[in-house]
């Protein structure tokens, strides 16, 4: 059996480890339904995810023209709340992640998270879907005060996760553009919410999870 060269597999997990697009296109058109806006197709929410809830609904605002800060300030706290309630309505692992997670994790590698999703929706998501066990880390966007591309949250996922050599799997700019801030390896996913995977300059591109096991033995020393 051919050696992984990492200590640590880090996982963006909105667009990376776990679909969530129909929870968080639900959550965005129920908000704008509260006050009679029109909604918006699930594949067009995907492209708005990446930058967190609230930038999420901005985006979805200003999609459609009705954008204005205190429409946004007036919204965003009735979005956080139907999605606190409706996180894994959904919400699944993508295919051949619970198995590339356990290959990985029986080889004595350590498992970590580092998304810009709020740590009050990531935690209960994690646990519903039964995931939370399997990391050495969980980083949200609100953990450290700076969310990714700033290398802050994925230098303290690594920190906590036990430090060692890491790699990192995201599907937006913010996750290859923040592992390169922080020095990290990083694999740019195809299966995301949209796929610009490359576009991201990712050292590599992942198209299914059956495949990471075998990308990270050949992986450069
Ligand atoms: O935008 C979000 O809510 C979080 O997205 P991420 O898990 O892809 O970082
Ligand atoms: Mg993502």
């Amino acid at each position: 059996m051919a050696q992984i060269p990492f200590d640590i597999v880090g996982f963006d997990l909105d667009g990376t480890l776990v679909d969530s697009s129909l929870d968080l296109a639900a959550a965005v058109n129920h908000t704008l339904s509260t006050v009679g806006l029109p909604l918006h197709e699930v594949d067009e929410i995907k492209r708005f995810v990446g930058k967190g809830t609230r930038v999420m609904l901005e985006r979805a605002l200003k999609a459609s023209g009705d954008y204005t800060p205190e429409l946004l300030d007036e919204l965003t706290p009735v979005l956080m709340a139907w999605y606190q309630e409706h996180l894994h309505d959904h919400t699944r692992l993508y295919p051949g992640a619970a198995e590339a997670m356990a290959e990985l994790r029986g080889r004595g590698i350590r498992l970590a998270i580092c998304t810009n999703k709020f740590e009050r929706f990531t935690l209960p998501l994690l646990r519903a879907l039964e995931l939370e066990p399997h990391f050495d880390a969980i980083i949200g966007g609100d953990t450290v005060g700076k969310a990714k591309p700033h290398a802050e949250p994925l230098h303290e996922m690594v920190r906590r996760a036990g430090g060692g050599r890491c790699v990192f799997l995201g599907d937006t700019s913010n996750d290859i553009d923040g592992a390169k801030n922080a020095g990290l390896a990083s694999v740019a996913v195809s299966f995301g919410f949209v796929d610009v995977s490359h576009e991201l300059g990712a050292d590599a591109i992942l198209h299914r999870f059956e495949d990471l096991v075998t990308l990270l033995e050949g992986w450069e020393r």
